[in-house]
């Protein structure tokens, strides 16, 4: 067996928006334990390719499997999707300001709770140590009092990542996680999002092509709603295709 099984399998999907075909029969694989950045050019299909795995656009044609046995993505709702392990990163964090960061990370721990519970919440060890833990896999172990609202741009995402990461997901998407971030957060990034993906599936769409070549992952370029060329950032950066596609623009 595969020492990296694939967990999710998007076969011949496309998508048409008022007679435009923003997704024309794509097909890609994600493996369980995989860092992959998506890269293309405005309109490529990035985004709507995250909506159709995340089950909020739901494709003319095709296929979405995930996990093993192969469930239908297809068939199930945003939050059933989301109920199987798959969590999405926006660009624009959302993280309660006005909250501290280990008051955010713990409310978003993967427990079933009633809004009464969220009320009476009383702390439990086991919570205790995981948000430390988790705190410390986005960088924030020294910040868990302050305030989230004080918190610059760059640890903002880093714990909207954590509080994604809470919820132990096996397929992350994350969507441009660098963008409005200063050097050296974005070489934090690259560390949080390499490890995180030692465990899960962890998707990236980025534009920004240094940060692409730091994650140092296996590489999809999309372009015009299906997958252009595909290896390491090397490779596809060689591709004349996609050399066409992005110089010729
Ligand atoms: N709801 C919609 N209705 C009509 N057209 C849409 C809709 N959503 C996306 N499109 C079109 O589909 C194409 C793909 O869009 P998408 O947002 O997925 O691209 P993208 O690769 O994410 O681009 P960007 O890098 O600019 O975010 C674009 O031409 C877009 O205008």
């Amino acid at each position: 067996m595969s020492k990296n099984p694939t967990l999710l399998e998007v076969s011949g999907v496309s998508v048409t928006f008022d007679g435009f075909r923003a997704i024309n029969n794509l097909s890609f694989q994600i493996g369980s334990a995989e860092l992959r950045a998506v890269i293309g050019p405005n309109g490529a299909g990035k985004t709507t390719m995250m909506d159709i795995i995340t089950g909020k656009t739901r494709p003319d044609t095709g296929k979405v499997t995930y996990g093993r046995p192969g469930k239908n993505l297809l068939k199930m709702n945003e939050s059933a999707i989301a109920r199987v392990g798959i969590g999405r990163k926006f660009q624009r964090p959302s993280v309660f300001e006005s909250q501290t960061v280990f008051d955010n990370l713990i409310m978003a721990l993967k427990k079933s709770r009633s809004p009464l519970d969220v009320v009476f919440y009383r702390r439990d060890d086991s919570d205790v140590s995981k948000v430390e833990k988790l705190a410390a896999e986005i960088g924030l172990a020294d910040q868990l009092q302050r305030l989230s609202g004080e918190l610059s741009h760059g640890q903002k995402q880093w714990l909207e990542i954590g509080m994604l990461l809470a919820q132990d997901p096996q397929l992350l998407l994350v969507d441009e996680p660098a963008a409005g971030m200063t050097p050296e957060e974005r070489e934090k990034t690259t560390d949080i999002l390499r490890k995180a993906a030692e465990t899960r599936a962890v998707v990236v769409v980025e534009h920004d092509m240094e940060f692409v070549r730091r994650l140092d992952c296996r590489v999809t370029v999309l372009h015009e709603g299906a997958v252009l060329a595909e290896g390491s950032i090397d490779h596809v950066t060689q591709d004349q295709a996609v050399i066409d596609v992005y110089l010729g623009r």
